[in-house]
């Protein structure tokens, strides 16, 4: 599916934005308002009529002919009216699906490519509202308020001219409420944009809640939480019933005020009517057309209010779309330059999540060299994880540079930079589609003898053929139907068909099957053969194997080097040496546990 990447830019804030966004359609949309104002006018043809066939059936004698030729006349008009009304909402819709279907494939296209940073400080709830719900209130506004605000203009002004025309003093007492009904409907929207701000943000709030709960159904049932004791969600509901019922004690007499003055235009006709027909100045058919058309001129100013109600919501909507596809992207050089080896080095890096939060790197540097496995050790926030992600750029560093083959990783064209590194880490996402789909992330046209290759190699072919449909099998959401040392052999086997030079691995931490875990180290042994190896070690054999050792702490290098170097002179690594050997020893359930039948921790 082509992306409109070279689309028109985001849409300007405020009106602008929305006439902006409907001129991505302009000629649909003009042509749907066009024909709900056509099919407006026409629904007005009636009250003409009945006016006139009053004075058919009330003359002397009746012109029943005239009643009947009306009759026809009224109906014809409704019929063409409906079908200006059908063309009207199909042409809408139309241009509201093109719309819609533009602004999330931009959207979608600016989430992939902007640096991962954006996502930190956005919730994937808020994304989620304003990739489904803001781009969906863009749509209903083309779908049908636009054509209706268009037609809620057009046809009062229309109809306020023929009132005039027809006798102007009547024409007044028509309209003679609605300075009243405007000053109650400013009143009651004074704060109109920015209540639909906060009740946005209310939303994206609930929204953002719900998300957590269902993602974290599993501990909230496993510690037993309901739903209303999960604090965020909880809150957020109430918040937004609180919001509504203010809004509307705020609000609710200036609603009320605008609907009845709205309906009491009957108040001033008939009497006014009623006087200038007992002078003679007023014919009958002049006196039911305004009783009849009078009431709808005000009518259609309901409908202009509800128009611009919904144009302050799609507005708060925009705002948020634009801010997204304004963010910058990942920066992308289109250089020359071509890393002469697959070795990778850091050079004097530093690194901070947050522009005002605390160094989690700092002046990292060492060499990962070609060819070699180099195994980042440290404890526990150390920054290890954090260092391998400025590899593929997921994050960039604050200072210093990470260099592949002697170029910086941000010279190097991104395309070219992630054809090089393959990832396997221990939280491994698979795809809603069959297996075969997930395999071909690592290579779109991998063929069969090569999936198969790869899986066998990854010692995963087993598992795969004896799930339901072999490698047509469906993945549930995030894989479900795996376990998890089968999904990291899935991703062992897509590393491999990606077959790329460097690889950067974050060993999983403990395994609760032994079996498993043998299969696992037999597949990473064969995806690390002949490769730049990064990992982040956690077991004892990938450590005391290692070509080179890199000691972290604090985000700083503590020391690096070989097993033996480090555990002759590097305090800390010493410690950690012997706290993964008692790790190796430990059992649940004590030393007999393990001819006592008692659950392996560690092989
Ligand atoms: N996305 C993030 N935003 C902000 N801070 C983060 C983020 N990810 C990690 N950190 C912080 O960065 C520091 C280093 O974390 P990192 O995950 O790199 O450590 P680690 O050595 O891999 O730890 P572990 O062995 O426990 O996985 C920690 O203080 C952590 O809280």
């Amino acid at each position: 599916m082509a992306v409109p990447a070279e689309g028109p830019n985001p849409p300007p804030p405020g009106l602008a934005g929305l006439l902006r966004l409907l001129g991505l359609q302009g000629s649909l949309v003009g042509v749907s308002a066009l024909s709900a104002s056509v099919a407006a006018a026409l629904g007005l043809v009636p009250f003409f009529v009945v006016s006139r066939m009053a004075t058919a059936i009330y003359a002397q004698p009746p012109r029943l002919d005239e009643v009947r030729t009306l009759a026809l006349v009224a109906v014809g008009a409704l019929l063409l009216r409906y079908t200006f009304v059908a063309g009207s909402t199909v042409l809408a819709h139309v241009a509201a699906f093109r719309i819609l279907h533009d602004l999330r494939l931009r959207i979608a296209h600016k989430l992939g490519a902007v640096p991962l940073s954006f996502f930190s400080r956005r919730t994937t709830g808020s994304l989620k509202t304003t990739l489904m719900d803001d781009v969906n209130q863009v749509e209903s506004f083309v779908a049908h308020n636009f054509p209706d605000a268009v037609a809620a203009v057009v046809v009062p002004l229309a109809t306020a001219i023929a009132l005039v025309w027809v006798d102007w003093r009547m024409a007044i007492a028509s309209i003679i409420v609605a300075p009243f009904a405007v000053g109650a409907m400013a009143y009651t929207m004074r704060d109109g944009a920015d209540a639909h701000v906060q009740w946005n943000a209310i939303q994206h709030r609930m929204n953002s809640a719900l998300l957590e709960y269902i993602r974290g159904i599993k501990v909230i049932k496993t510690f037993g939480l309901s739903a209303a004791r999960f604090g965020e969600l909880s809150r957020s509901i109430q918040e937004g019933l609180n919001w509504m019922e203010g809004f509307m004690r705020t609000n609710g007499r200036g609603y009320g005020a605008f609907g009845a003055l709205i309906g009491s235009s009957l108040v001033f006709l008939v009497p006014a009517g009623g006087w200038l027909y007992s002078k003679g100045e007023l014919s009958l058919e002049e006196l039911v057309l305004f009783l009849v058309l009078g009431p709808q001129l005000l009518m259609s100013m309901m409908r202009l209010m509800f128009a611009w109600g919904n144009v302050e919501k799609v507005q708060v909507g925009n705002a948020r779309i634009r801010e997204i596809l304004l963010t910058p992207d990942l920066e992308d050089r289109a250089g020359t330059r071509v890393p002469a080896h697959d070795g990778l080095c850091f050079r004097q890096v530093d690194f901070r999540y947050d522009e005002a939060g605390p160094d989690v790197l700092h002046q990292v540097t060492f060499d990962a060299p070609a060819g070699k496995v180099t195994a980042l050790v440290g404890p526990s926030g150390a920054g290890k994880s954090t260092l391998v992600k400025l590899v593929p750029r997921l994050w960039e560093a604050t200072g210093g540079a990470v260099e592949l083959g002697g170029v910086d990783v941000r010279e190097l064209p991104l395309e070219q930079l992630l054809s090089r590194v393959s990832m396997v880490f221990q939280d491994v996402f698979l795809f809603h589609g069959t297996v075969r789909d997930n395999l071909r992330l690592g290579r779109a046209d991998a063929t069969e003898a090569q999936l198969e290759a790869a899986c066998r190699a990854a010692r995963a072919h087993d598992f795969i053929r004896a799930l339901p449909q072999g490698y047509d099998t469906m993945l549930g959401e995030r894989g479900a139907r795996l376990s998890g040392g089968e999904k990291q052999r899935l991703s062992i086997a897509r590393a491999l068909l990606k077959d790329a030079p460097v690889l950067l691995l974050d060993e999983a931490t403990a395994f609760a099957d032994p079996e498993n875990e043998a299969r696992i180290q037999e597949a990473l042994s064969e995806l690390c053969e002949g490769r730049t190896v990064m990992v982040v070690a956690h077991r004892l054999s990938t450590i005391a194997t290692a070509d080179h050792i890199v000691v972290l702490e604090g985000g700083a290098v503590r020391d690096q080097g070989t097993h033996e170097e480090l555990l002759s002179r590097c305090s800390l690594y010493q410690r950690l040496w012997a706290s993964h050997s008692d790790a190796q020893d430990w059992t649940l359930g004590g030393a007999d546990a393990r001819t006592s039948g008692g659950m392996e921790v560690a092989s």
